[in-house]
């Protein structure tokens, strides 16, 4: 199966990549599955809707945050840059269809044609700097992805764990350093800790202990499952750090691509789109879809999931975008 049919496929399974309770499921859109979010307070947010025909996606109705001042606050008010997250493509485990949590499992080969799909589809979008979890299906993927980008500069984790792989780790040639982008690993960005459930079947599971008890482990906010965490106590760790170590570098005008995992990124898009604890019960993301956000005086706008690398959508929202794009389109590759 082509790469880009199976993304299609796999994201029209599962009905969509941003889906919340009482979301509106709008027949033209479930092709590629992104579907619009009602907020539960209502004049809180605007809607913001992706809708896509063929291999084609645009966007209708970028999202409003609130312009209630209680965004980041940023030295350099006029100063823009984008995020991009990624879920990592899909895993031995994913496949298996186990609960996985903190085991740290590879990729599949599909996994590994999603992160080069992903990679495809931001390969013209800038990035400085790249964080993913220790996890090594986060890491494949974002290596991956890096792979597809026309700026074909070099991926480069960086070691701090001590002083020594740090040091050791150093490169000496000004001109080497400008074509790197820095890895930072973080375990804070690992998959959510799924307790007694890890190594366990997700339908047997079910079976065992009933749907909607499973349900609820796997997408409540407050409920942990046995022994492990919920989703309240990954947001504790995961958006810490998001706040701590990802939002400086987009207030210092660096593009970030941030790789991680299905629960660790929920609790930051909840952050991000200041979604309930209700309405992230419905939030499914799905392998390998690369989403973007620009972060715009201290405010992060939701931009959707670009479609390809000449997707002229993505690039119409920013000045920044369209003259990176331009300039790749002009450099000899
Ligand atoms: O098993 C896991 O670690 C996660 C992600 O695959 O499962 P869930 O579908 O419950 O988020």
């Amino acid at each position: 199966m082509a790469v880009g049919t199976t993304h299609h496929t796999i994201v029209s399974t599962q009905s969509h990549l941003w889906n919340c309770k009482n979301s509106r499921l709008d027949e033209t859109t479930t092709k590629v599955g992104l579907v619009s979010i009602r907020s539960s307070s209502p004049g809180n947010r605007k809607l913001g809707l992706v809708c896509s025909s063929g291999s084609k996606s645009s966007i209708i109705d970028p999202v409003q945050l609130p312009s209630s001042g209680k965004g980041y606050h940023s030295p350099k008010r006029s100063s823009e840059s984008s995020l991009i997250l990624i879920r990592h493509g899909e895993s031995m485990w994913n496949e298996k269809n186990l609960f996985t949590g903190c085991v740290d499992v590879p990729l599949t080969p599909t996994g590994v044609e999603e992160a080069i799909e992903a990679g495809k589809r931001i390969c013209n979008i800038p990035i400085d700097v790249i964080f993913t979890s220790a996890m090594i299906r986060a890491q494949m993927t974002a290596m991956l992805a890096m792979m597809q980008h026309r700026r074909k500069k070099v991926p480069i984790i960086t070691h701090k764990e001590s002083e020594q792989p740090h040091s050791w780790s150093q490169i000496y040639s000004e001109h080497t350093r400008k074509q790197y982008v820095p890895v930072i690993t973080a375990w804070q960005l690992n998959e959510r800790m799924y307790g007694e459930l890890q190594g366990l079947n997700k339908q047997e599971t079910a079976e065992r202990f009933g749907k909607e008890q499973v349900h609820e482990w796997r997408r409540s906010y407050e409920m942990p499952p046995p022994n492990g965490e919920s989703l309240a106590m990954c947001a504790d760790r995961a958006v810490t750090y998001f706040k701590d170590q990802v939002v400086p570098q987009l207030i210092a005008g660096k593009l970030v691509m941030v790789v991680a995992h299905a629960n660790s990124l929920r609790s930051i898009i909840m952050h991000l789109d200041k979604l309930t604890s209700q309405e992230v019960i419905s939030l499914e993301l799905s392998t390998g879809i690369p989403m973007l956000y620009i972060f715009k005086e201290g405010e992060f706008l939701r931009r959707g999931s670009p479609a390809g690398p000449s997707e002229a959508s993505v690039y119409a929202y920013t000045k920044n975008l369209a003259q990176y794009r331009q300039k790749l389109d002009s450099m000899v590759q």
